[in-house]
């Protein structure tokens, strides 16, 4: 059941619906037509209720096993998870409860969801919202939880999920000067240099918004092209570019930078935010697999993977996906470091990323580019930037982000970060 999005409670159960019932991203979901005819503040309310009934989704399951007897419809179960999390976290019963009650279809025949849905809201509201706080972390489903907890330990694991389940602060990359902006709009210089603001509202009201003189980045994903460290006026390939966070960093640094990427309509992004940031870049849509030119002096490969170090961000990506295309994009991210290397001036460096938590994507595609590649080096000293504790760089000498890392500042993304030296 999809209801139409006529308010935000109604347009969450539909992101819901889809995230679950067809795998689609809310990143996707939420640039469709049929949200985004609904007002800017109650796409950010159908968001932030979506997100949250993500994140709380097993304990709301928990609360609810207890009083549904038969299996329902997906399109009920998250009528009811959203109203038990909306509860749960000091929503006002009558006005959760009466709508999400008419979200429902009226009754006919025997089904009345409308009544169940009631009944159980109102036993929650009642019984259950204080034991909310003493139900367990909510977990990673068994197909992400599995490999992670192989490759990182369930005690790694558990502490990554505890970030998951907090959310990400907002971060933010300055154009100029970061303890200026930090000032400016009432934030922190985190020790990498990233800006974070705690408890931020709409982002496009902060100040320097429409100046351009910052780009919403989390902290791990700033560090790909601050470790490239772009010389002004060197010829920097941004392979994978789109929306282009990392190709605004390349460009306020001076270099003379390309941004290519396959999706048109993500590469409009890329060129919103080079105009409100008053930078520039060549644009190119295209293969990255096909791209020719002329030798760079650089290349930042931040390439296409399982996205699995933004679940903090992202909740809905462990509903929507089950892993079965990473395998695909293993074998992708290979293709492109090879193709890379042919566009790579002698001497130069290519910077490797992903933002993924499995070593596959990773470490394991940098060993294995180093056999493929006779000479090809990881070049360790190219890590020498503020803020990077030496616990974080792996055998291979690349650099493994966690979200369980800077518990005390509020965390970071997961993401892999290698810098790559051609013979
Ligand atoms: C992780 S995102 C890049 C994020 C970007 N670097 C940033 O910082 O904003 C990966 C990108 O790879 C692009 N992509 C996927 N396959 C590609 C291909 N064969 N050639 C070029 N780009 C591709 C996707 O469209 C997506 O925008």
């Amino acid at each position: 059941m999809s209801p139409k999005p006529s308010s935000p409670r109604a347009a969450a159960v539909s992101l819901l619906d889809e995230i679950m019932g067809e795998g689609q991203l809310m990143s996707d979901l939420t640039e469709r037509k049929a949200f985004q005819r609904l007002a800017a503040q109650d796409r950010a309310a159908a968001q932030r209720l979506a997100t949250q009934t993500l994140r709380g989704l097993e304990r709301a399951d928990r609360i609810l096993d207890r009083h549904l007897r038969k299996r329902l419809p997906l399109g009920i179960k998250n009528i009811l998870r959203l109203g038990t999390v909306e509860l749960c976290l000091g929503g006002d019963a009558h006005g959760v409860v009466n709508e999400l009650v008419a979200l429902a279809p009226p009754p006919k025949g025997r089904g009345n969801y409308r009544g169940l849905i009631n009944a159980v809201l109102r036993k929650v509201a009642e019984d259950d919202v204080r034991r909310w706080n003493d139900l367990r972390i909510p977990r990673l489903p068994g197909w992400l939880r599995d490999p992670l907890v192989e490759a990182w330990g369930k005690g790694a694991i558990n502490a990554m999920e505890k970030a998951h389940f907090t959310g990400a602060p907002l971060d933010l990359t300055a154009k100029g000067d970061a303890a200026e902006l930090a000032g400016k709009v009432g934030g922190t210089v985190l020790p990498t240099g990233s800006v974070r603001v705690e408890n931020a509202g709409q982002v496009s009201r902060m100040e320097g918004y429409e100046q351009g003189a910052w780009w919403v980045q989390d902290a791990a994903a700033a560090l790909p092209a601050r470790l490239l460290a772009a010389q002004p006026g060197e010829r920097v390939l941004d392979l994978c570019a789109a929306p282009g966070g990392k190709t605004l960093q390349l460009s306020a640094a001076g270099a003379e930078v390309t941004a290519l990427d396959i999706s048109e309509r993500r590469m409009a992004r890329v060129k919103d935010n080079l105009e409100r940031t008053g930078l520039t870049a060549s644009m190119i849509v295209g293969d990255a697999l096909e791209h020719e030119a002329e030798p760079y002096d650089a290349i930042l490969l931040d390439a296409p993977c399982s996205a699995t170090g933004t679940i903090r961000r992202h909740p809905d990506l462990p509903f929507a996906k089950d892993g079965s295309e990473f395998g695909d994009l293993i074998g992708l991210q290979a293709q492109m470091i090879d193709h890379a290397l042919t566009l790579l001036k002698p001497g130069g460096r290519l910077v490797f990323c992903t933002c993924s938590l499995l070593p596959d994507e990773g470490e394991c595609q940098v060993e294995e580019a180093l056999l493929r590649h006779e000479g090809l080096t990881v070049d360790r000293t190219a890590l020498n930037h503020p803020g990077i504790d030496e616990k974080w760089i792996t055998e291979e000498g690349g650099l493994r982000l966690r979200p369980d890392y800077w518990p005390e500042l509020g965390g970071m993304d997961g993401f892999y970060i290698a810098v790559l030296r051609k013979p």
